[in-house]
């Protein structure tokens, strides 16, 4: 990888021995460049995995990338145990210097050109437990091909910059709990194609302020699903929970009677606040506070200070199931969901409770 960015094609290197260590461009969703130093630690014959040598490399950095083998079935386990062990000592020897555990480990589950490999969720689910808790992403690659737009890199490298960036403002983010646990309940693969297509549109959508605009003046250029969960998230982070929810509401329903681009459609309770639960579980996904507890002893009703409207491509990088539009499917059955009841008042769920947080706030 290092040397298809640094030199734009495909070098056959001899297994790592010791490092390669190489200053990159890496492309990011956005078209904006990242300036990284990238140092090669080979995990095969010669590793220095485990090696005193590697605290070399743990001490000096800021961000872990992990490439996986995904055509190599046998090796996931010792993948597994590398990393966790890499991880622990880039822990410690960054706490000998002040710094926190939070720093970005970003995931390639690679080779996902070639047939029958490890699927991305089940690398996600083997590395679960290692990366709970820390600020990390499995992102799909194939690094055979010198197009880069093919290679899975620029969204990869578009979430370490949203993620540095929270990392860097000293924002942090928390154990992902509840909303990991929706993530890895989930299949991902079309989820990471939209989110990818999702990610490029906030990269050109309008600004908060706009979009804010343009909702309450019913003149938004579409009403689909990205369009209400963007909706949600910048209304809640801007006003925080208990306005916020209600200008939803109230925005929603007066937008659905009255804007010609919603003809025919009807405004749907039960689904408008399973959604308003949803984003605002994902914004506590990417909330500086890492205890929810004490956070909500604090902010009650609130999340003024929690997280910022501007944070949308990293709120969707970090809760990908927002973009599956049939989420909901997982927690109502159709027939209640599409029940006059459930359009016309709030009804609670028949398959399984909203996730815990949801649960623990009142509605
Ligand atoms: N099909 C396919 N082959 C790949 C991909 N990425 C790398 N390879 C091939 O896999 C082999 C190993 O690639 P390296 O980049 O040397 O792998 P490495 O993990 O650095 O290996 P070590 O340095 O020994 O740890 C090479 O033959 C690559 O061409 C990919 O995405 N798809
Ligand atoms: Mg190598």
């Amino acid at each position: 990888m290092l040397y298809l960015l640094k030199l734009g094609e495909i070098v056959q290197t001899i297994p790592s021995i010791g490092f390669n260590v190489e200053t990159f461009e890496a492309p990011t969703s956005s078209g904006k460049y990242m300036k990284l130093e990238g140092w090669d630690v080979g995990g095969g014959c010669g590793s220095i995995v485990g090696s005193k040598i590697m605290v070399l490399y743990t001490a000096r950095s800021d961000i872990i990338i992990w490439i996986v083998d995904s055509s190599d079935r046998t090796s996931l386990a010792e993948s597994v145990d590398a990393l966790e062990f890499i991880l622990k000592d880039m822990d410690s020897e960054r706490s000998k210097d002040g710094l926190s555990k939070n720093y970005p480990v970003l995931l390639f589950a690679n080779k996902q050109d070639l047939p029958n490999v490890i699927s991305i969720d089940e690398i996600r689910k083997a590395f679960a437990e290692s990366l709970s808790g820390r600020t990390s992403a499995v992102f799909k690659t194939s690094l055979t091909t010198t197009d880069i737009e093919k290679t899975g890199l620029p969204d990869a490298f578009e979430w370490l910059r949203f993620a540095l960036d929270t990392v860097s403002t000293g924002s942090g983010l928390p154990p992902p709990h509840s909303a990991r646990a929706i993530l890895e309940a989930r299949s991902s693969t079309s989820q990471s194609e939209k989110l990818e297509s999702w990610v490029t549109r906030t990269a050109m959508d309008s600004t908060p302020e706009d979009f804010i605009f343009q909702f309450q003046s019913l003149s938004l250029p579409s009403w689909d699903h990205y369009t209400h969960i963007r909706i949600a998230f910048l209304l809640l982070t801007t006003y925080g929970r208990q306005k916020g929810k209600n200008m939803i509401f109230d925005g929603i329903e007066r937008y659905i009677s009255e804007s010609p681009q919603t003809r025919g459609r009807t405004f749907h309770v039960t689904m408008t606040y399973f959604w308003i639960q949803v984003v605002h579980l994902g914004i506590r996904n990417i909330s500086p506070s890492t205890d929810l507890k004490a956070s909500e002893t604090v902010l009650p009703s609130s999340m003024t200070h929690i997280a910022s409207p501007d944070q949308f491509g990293l709120f969707l990088v970090l809760n990908p199931y927002v973009a599956d539009g049939n989420l909901w499917a997982d927690y109502y059955s159709k027939g209640v969901m599409m029940s006059p009841a459930a359009k016309g008042g709030m009804v609670l769920p028949d398959i399984k409770p909203l996730p815990n947080l949801v649960v623990r706030d009142a509605i």
